[in-house]
């Protein structure tokens, strides 16, 4: 799978474990940094990654900072996105289950190595269910491009 990984400074640990284990398990791994744990500041990298998925250059992302909530807000400022803060992997798989979610945040501060690898794994593994959640991402679209979000108008 092609997979953008993201992260701050206060990510870029877990970014970097998270990018070594995505490329031992053979994925095509891009990642559009920060580079060091030097300060810097997350939207512009949260940005980079969750655009990558938007265009199509990548099916997912992984986008990590100290909590997971600065990466994961910003991701989910592009259309077509939807990013989750997971902090174990039955909240990444039920993320992708019900929500069809394209980007995974992570917290730097929260998830220890040794946890992110299920987390990771259940956000790559679990497909999304459709039925009703389809609907419902597709109103989800709807409010990104300025309308409701409610349900199309039943016949
Ligand atoms: O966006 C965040 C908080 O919601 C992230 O945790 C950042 O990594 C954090 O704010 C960075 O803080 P720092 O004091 O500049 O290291």
């Amino acid at each position: 799978m092609r997979i953008v990984v993201a992260s701050d400074h206060a990510g870029f640990a877990l970014k970097e474990h998270v990018k070594a284990t995505l490329d031992a398990g053979g994925h095509q791994v891009t990642d559009v940094g920060t580079t060091s744990a030097e300060s810097t500041d997350y939207p512009s990298y949260a940005a980079a990654a969750a655009r990558a998925v938007a265009a199509g250059e990548a099916e997912r992302a992984v986008v990590v900072c100290g909590s997971g909530n600065g990466v994961t807000i910003t991701a989910n400022k592009i259309d077509g996105i939807r990013a989750v803060n997971a902090h174990d992997a039955e909240e990444a798989s039920m993320a992708r289950l019900h929500n069809g979610i394209n980007v995974l945040g992570l917290s730097q501060a929260r998830i220890t190595p040794e946890a992110a690898g299920p987390i990771v794994e259940a956000f790559l593994a679990t497909g999304f269910e459709g039925g009703r959640h389809e609907r419902r991402i597709d109103e989800i679209a709807d409010v990104e491009r300025g309308g409701p979000g409610t349900p199309p108008a039943t016949a």
